[in-house]
């Protein structure tokens, strides 16, 4: 049997040549794969981390930009922990898309999970056409944590992840601690939980 204690659902979208692929590659493989091909539905990798001598499971799944996928990878939403939403810094047109893109997460995803704003391609620096405290500012207008990251010089992204392990950890402990405490006391409301779709995770 595998030696993890959580299992966490981690989805990445957002328009089409972003660098989605290539961070789960750098993250999960630590490549930067040359001529990375569109990707086709979605696709998914598993990465084991170590959270606070914690084994954490993330499956991590890719999903396409292209708007012909748009109804397969919506199905995905769901049963999400966490959502990455990612544009890219020297495509202004794949930030202007973001505002579909939170209408599709506030649509189909559980009101549980948890959200990044991602600008990826930091190191196009002289391509660069949204300014950082632009999408930070709009970040914050729209409740999500905001990193930018660089799949190609593989800045931030370890960090994006581990993050999102590392809340996600959090978010199942106090959910198992609470849990425990409302049955020890007989309190018998489940609503002292401060989570409730951690369904995938082993333990619960
Ligand atoms: N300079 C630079 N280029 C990047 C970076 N990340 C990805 N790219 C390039 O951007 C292009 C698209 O990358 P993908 O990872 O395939 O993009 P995607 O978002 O998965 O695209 P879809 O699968 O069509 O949704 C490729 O040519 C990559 O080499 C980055 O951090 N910096």
């Amino acid at each position: 049997m595998e030696d993890y204690k959580y299992l966490f659902k981690v989805v990445l979208i957002g328009n089409a040549g972003v660098g989605k692929t290539c961070l789960v590659r750098r993250f999960t493989q630590g490549l930067f794969p040359p001529g990375q091909g569109a990707t086709i539905g979605v696709d998914f990798m598993i990465s084991t981390v170590e959270i606070d001598g914690v084994k954490v499971k993330l499956q991590i799944w890719d999903t396409a930009g292209q708007e012909r996928f748009r109804s397969i990878t919506q199905s995905y939403y769901r049963s999400a922990n966490a959502l990455i939403l990612v544009y890219d810094i020297s495509c202004q047109p794949s930030f202007d898309c973001l505002p579909q893109w939170i209408n599709e997460m506030d649509m189909y995803a559980s009101t549980k999970v948890i959200t990044y704003l991602v600008g990826n391609k930091s190191d196009r620096v002289n391509q660069r056409e949204i300014p950082a405290h632009i999408a930070e500012r709009f970040a914050q207008q729209q409740d999500m944590r905001f990193l930018e990251t660089s799949a190609k010089e593989a800045d931030n992204v370890k960090r994006l992840f581990l993050e999102i392990a590392k809340e996600l950890t959090q978010q199942a402990r106090d959910n198992e601690i609470c849990s425990q405490y409302s049955s020890a006391s007989d309190l018998g409301a489940t609503d002292t939980s401060p989570v409730g779709n951690f369904s995938c995770c082993k333990g619960f």
